[in-house]
């Protein structure tokens, strides 16, 4: 059975309600157009969500409805009747049927239009597929960049000054947050090495990014706001980028970044390479043995775009070896579990018992060994702040407002499989 759409608003915002629908197949004709809302209930924009759920009838199916198996007998026997849109307003809810790839697309009735969800990335979606079907694919990566942009900035930084070394060796040995671990009180001398030897040592592997050239795989929203804020005049970064269509030179010049025709010769050319570019359909990695290999000795590697775009052993066997210096994974090939051996290199430690002092004095340089702090993971966070949610969900609104009253989407993905509609 649909869910209410109770959204939590402020007091006294009145919200039209969604309308819950019997579970029967044969229903009246809509007077207005049915929008399908996967995930939980809007939250932040009342305004526009009255406007919208007064244009359309808005049917939410409850969680259990969404799981896979009864999302598709729901299709299949027309229990939502024939909608004209999908409206997934966030990424942590509505995704509960899996992707979405023939199977469920097959089974759309022919009043679908134009599917809007949260989102930057659309790799949970056969976008092709949906244009072939005349469905318009729109994502919300606009809401997402500036939040994206400022996370692969820490990042970007932390692979120069090493940042999972000086925030584990401050803690160390990881103690609860009411301390009281009791190695966390008796082994004051661990503890103390652990400080002292990398406020010695990170010094000699830490570097100021000014003057380093930093490489962006994609220069779409997210790729050109990291080069706002890392070039000229704030990082003093020098800003090179590769994108399968080079960006007009207005643009470039406003940036001061360089085109590379090739990604090879960003990768030859780069101190920190970023990626920041949408996953491959099939899941093909792009970073691999071979283009690791065409790495600048002792680069920086920061991932805020898909984990399934990078071969992460072969990253690992990258930071073992020095080829690469640093990394930071916001994104991980098989999500919620990070790499194992990134893991391990994340939590190493130098000069404490277990950890690795090895390379302690390396200067960007290859490095025999992956060395302390070279690696930080977090989890799939770039993209998660409050503003980025207010932006999803109203884009997402605006997109289907626009589409089913003949209008044009504002981020269609998949205009150029779109198929004309008989
Ligand atoms: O990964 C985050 C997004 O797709 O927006």
């Amino acid at each position: 059975m649909a869910e209410p759409t109770n959204t939590p608003m402020p007091p006294g915002t009145p919200v039209p309600a969604s309308t819950p629908r019997p579970s029967s197949p044969a229903l009246p004709a809509p007077s207005r157009p049915i929008v399908l809302h996967i995930g939980d209930p809007i939250k932040y924009n009342p305004t526009t969500y009255a406007e919208f759920s007064s244009a359309f009838e808005v049917i939410r199916p409850s969680a259990a409805e969404r799981e896979r198996d009864e999302f598709i007998r729901a299709l299949k026997e027309r229990r939502w009747g024939d909608f004209s849109a999908i409206f997934r307003p966030f990424w942590g809810t509505g995704g509960e049927m899996g992707r979405w790839d023939a199977e469920l697309i097959d089974l759309l009735p022919d009043s679908m239009r134009v599917f809007a969800s949260a989102g930057a990335g659309f790799d949970w979606a056969d976008t092709k597929l949906l244009g072939a079907k005349g469905i318009i694919y729109c994502n919300s990566g606009l809401a997402a960049a500036e939040a994206v942009a400022d996370f692969a900035v820490a990042m970007i930084i932390s692979t120069f000054r090493h940042l999972p070394w000086c925030m584990t060796a401050a803690i160390f040995p990881f103690p609860s947050p009411q301390f009281t671990d009791p190695s966390y009180t008796t082994n004051t001398r661990a503890r103390e090495a652990a400080f002292q030897t990398c406020h010695a040592r990170a010094t000699a592997v830490s570097h100021n990014p000014r003057g380093h050239v930093l490489g962006l795989i994609g220069f779409g929203n997210i790729g050109q706001q990291i080069a706002a804020k890392l070039g000229n005049p704030a990082f003093g970064m020098r800003i090179a980028y590769y994108d399968v269509v080079r960006k007009p030179p207005a643009l470039e010049a406003s940036l001061n970044a360089t085109f590379h025709p090739t990604l090879e010769s960003l990768l030859q050319s780069s101190d920190c390479i970023v990626l920041g570019t949408p996953a491959f359909p099939d899941g093909k990695p792009l970073v691999t043995a071979s283009t690791l290999a065409a790495f600048r000795p002792g680069a920086r590697f920061v991932n805020v775009a898909r984990g399934s775009l990078v071969d992460e052993d072969a990253l690992a066997d990258a930071l073992e070896s020095g080829v690469v210096s640093a990394a930071a994974l916001d994104v991980h090939a098989d999500e919620p579990r990070p790499n194992p051996r990134l893991v391990r290199m994340a939590t190493q430690l130098a000069g404490v018992p277990g950890g690795d002092d090895d390379n302690a004095d390396g200067g960007g340089a290859r490095l025999p060994g992956p060395g302390p702090g070279r690696v930080m993971l977090t989890c799939h966070n770039a993209g998660g702040t409050v503003e980025t949610h207010v932006g999803f969900e109203e884009l997402s609104m605006r997109n289907i407002l626009a589409v089913l009253r003949g209008g044009e989407a504002m981020t269609a993905v998949n205009l150029e499989f779109l198929e004309e509609r008989g």
